[in-house]
């Protein structure tokens, strides 16, 4: 209500203030005097519609009254000024025409226009908080191009050398057309062939030149940002590692960057390519026909809008679309990968459903998709075959009065579609930009990560006992800060002794091996390395003098080899055969030595877990550590194997924690640990616990497995 009255309150006081300023102009009478008298009126106009509306709307006038107020002052000098600089009626230029045709015709146009200013220049002066955020953000993707700041120089410079002969070119195609249409095939004409011939020439050439210089510095950007995010990635505590999956991770590292790097390399160079081409295009249209150059304007006002609606649209649903088929996907690679499972436990008919309810989703997203693009192709045909109407029209009474040639028509005409095409491009490009702000901004927020663990220190000394001490270390995972996995435990691993850490499922003893690995940090108490704190020794050392081998090691697709000198550099073959021949690896011995470089398949997969489990342990022996930690590292391995690499790791004055469920392993550790809630509840030898009758004797059966 407010809106319709607020409306008509300010177009009665605009006619009011229209009439008492033009009048004002009848004592002006130099063109240029009535252009700028008219655009300080129109200043002064605003003032006071501004004021009038924030009176009648308590301050808080709606974008609405905004926009109507924009128009009312804008109309006339932006009308005005574009009759004045086509140059046609300038002479005779004597203030605003009353003319009908101009009325009906001239005036929508520049009111779109008008509007259309006010919008972007209201947009320019307030910058919303986000908006704020996309500049300081695209800002910084601009930093990062600094080590290519004279291929972006040289490739922009291009661009614009492009631009400028590609939109002469139909300017010149024009000019023949007079040429050929007059019959006289002067000297000029062959001037207006070679200039015809150079600027198409040049366009190639400098587009071809901008194309690859663009390419050039992405691919270089790219390099930059992938090998720095993966460092960081790197760097990362594990907790960032269980709350981000590795496909997020690696869509980030390759989509994501790509796409970042797109926004300054493509969507920049469009934009300013578009933005460059759409100026000159309008002012060597305008030349040519003010009056067909305003009909066309308001038709692109139109379309542009009817795009700026249907882009975000087309792209929601775009995304929907691939969604439903990277879901699809998923189904089906699931229920194919588990097909042993589906098909013993008779669940076929479910999985049919699921795939018959994923795939009418996708088909009706697909279905709306096609009935908006119909639509749109619809709207906007009629609204280029209305252009060209009116402009035909408009045309017809030019060319019979003698203010436009054949030859300006038809370069006029030429200049549509490439006008439709940049108009588009700005909104695609402009579109595409602010679409990659989220992108851009989640890969800063990882470039920007700061890991949470303490830093490393300095200490790299040239003699390690491989004495460890956990002081009363309490341990809870960052996903499950209330429930801790290790609570006060206090225990020591000598140098030269096997200690066994037992107990039932849950009680933190693999939490026990990822601390002494320093993989986690504890939350309360330490973990002492010949009396220094883990994070005390740097980061190379530990992980030289600590090593870890989990039940299910994690090998790599490449050859047997490979995996077994993982991380290690020219190592000699007599080294690692020594070191299998020890732990009984024979078969693995005769696969490397007969030069066997065939791929073990993703994570290993065509070796057996036994073969696995051994080569994780030369791996690891390879590297000689002080302290060795296997989480039920052998459990695979039959009797004689497991022994032979218990007697190998222990050879050398090595401190080694076992984890385990075997009686065997138990019987011959010096120490057992018996952990139960993540606490220590019994410790000694396997004879003293038995003796005890405690816990641990009583879980013995359950908890022990004969060999
Ligand atoms: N990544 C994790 N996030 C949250 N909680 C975890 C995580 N890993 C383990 N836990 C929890 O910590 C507790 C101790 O787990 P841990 O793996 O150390 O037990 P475990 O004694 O090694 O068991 P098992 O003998 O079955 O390997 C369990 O309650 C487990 O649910």
């Amino acid at each position: 209500m407010l809106d319709a009255v607020g409306v008509l309150l300010v177009l009665m006081l605009d006619a009011a203030l229209s009439s008492l300023l033009l009048c004002s102009l009848l004592l002006v009478s130099s063109p240029y005097f009535i252009v700028s008298a008219l655009w300080a009126l129109a200043a002064v106009k605003w003032a006071c519609l501004h004021v009038f509306t924030s009176f009648v709307s308590d301050g808080k006038p709606p974008a609405a009254l905004h926009g109507l107020t924009a128009l009312l002052c804008l109309l006339l000098p932006v009308c005005e000024s574009g009759r004045v600089l086509t140059g046609t009626s300038f002479q005779t230029y004597s203030g605003p025409s009353l003319d009908l045709g101009e009325l009906l015709l001239v005036r929508p146009a520049c009111a779109a226009l008008a509007w259309v200013l006010w919008e972007g220049l209201a947009g320019w002066a307030e910058p919303t908080i986000g908006e704020q955020d996309t500049t300081r953000l695209l800002t910084r993707v601009l930093k990062y191009f600094k080590a290519d700041a004279v291929y972006l120089m040289a490739a922009f410079t291009f661009l614009i050398l492009g631009v400028v002969c590609d939109t002469y070119v139909p300017w010149y195609q024009g000019k023949v057309v007079d040429f050929l249409s007059s019959r006289q095939l002067t000297a000029d004409f062959g001037v207006c062939i070679r200039e015809l011939v150079l600027v198409s020439l040049g366009s190639a050439l400098f587009s071809a030149g901008r194309g690859g210089l663009f390419k050039c510095s992405l691919a270089r950007l790219n390099y930059r940002l992938k090998l720095l995010l993966f460092h960081r990635l790197l760097q990362q505590e594990l907790h960032f590692f269980h709350l981000n999956k590795p496909g997020q991770l690696s869509a980030r590292l390759h989509e994501d960057v790509d796409k970042m790097g797109c926004t300054v390399a493509l969507n920049a160079n469009a934009m300013v390519r578009s933005v460059v081409k759409t100026l000159l295009m309008l002012h060597v249209m305008f030349s040519l026909s003010s009056e067909l150059t305003v009909i066309s304007c308001s038709a692109m006002a139109l379309l542009g809008a009817l795009q700026k609606t249907y882009i975000p649209l087309h792209k929601e649903l775009k995304k929907q679309t691939q969604d439903c088929l990277a879901h699809n996907k998923q189904l089906v690679a699931e229920t194919v990968g588990a097909i042993r499972t589906v098909r013993s436990l008779g669940a076929e008919p479910e999985e049919l459903r699921h795939y018959d309810k994923a795939l009418q989703r996708t088909s009706s997203v697909r279905r709306r998709a096609g009935i908006y693009s119909t639509l749109y192709r619809l709207l906007h045909q009629l609204i280029f075959t209305g252009m060209k109407i009116v402009m035909m029209m408009k045309a017809r009474t030019l060319l019979s009065t003698n203010q436009l040639s054949i030859g300006n028509l038809l370069t006029f005409l030429l200049y549509l579609k490439p006008l439709q095409r940049s108009i588009t491009e700005i909104l695609q490009s402009f579109g595409n930009t602010v679409a990659t702000v989220g992108v851009i901004s989640k890969v800063f927020s990882y470039l920007d990560r700061t890991p949470k663990r303490t830093k490393d220190g300095l200490l790299s000394p040239e003699e390690l006992h491989g004495d460890v001490v956990l002081r009363d270390v309490t341990f809870s995972y960052p996903s499950a800060p209330d429930r801790p996995a290790v609570k006060g435990v206090s225990m020591r691993l000598r140098p030269g002794r096997l200690t066994a850490l037992v107990g039932p499922s849950g009680s933190g003893k693999s939490s026990m091996t990822l601390l002494l690995k320093r993989l986690y940090e504890p939350e309360e108490g330490e973990v002492l390395l010949d009396g220094e704190p883990l994070h005390c020794y740097t980061h190379t050392f530990l992980q030289e003098k600590v090593a870890l081998v989990s039940q299910n090691p994690v090998l790599f697709s490449g050859s047997l080899r490979y995996n077994v000198e993982y991380g290690l550099k020219d190592v000699p073959f007599q080294k690692v055969r020594e070191a299998a021949e020890k732990v009984n690896a024979h078969r693995l011995i005769s696969a490397m030595e007969s030069g066997d470089n065939t791929d073990i398949g993703e994570r290993g997969e065509k070796l057996s877990e036994g073969e696995k489990q051994l080569v994780a342990v030369l791996r690891v022996l390879l590297r000689d550590p002080k302290v060795l930690i296997l989480d039920e590292a052998t459990s695979h391995l039959d009797l004689n194997s497991q022994r032979d690499v218990l007697r190998e790791v222990l050879s050398g004055g090595r401190t080694v924690l076992v984890v385990t469920h075997q009686l065997h392993t138990v019987e011959t550790a010096d120490h057992i640990v018996f952990m139960e809630g993540g606490a220590v509840v019994e410790e000694g030898t396997h004879a003293q616990l038995m003796e005890r009758r405690g816990r641990y004797r009583r879980l013995k059966e359950e908890q022990f497995t004969e060999p």
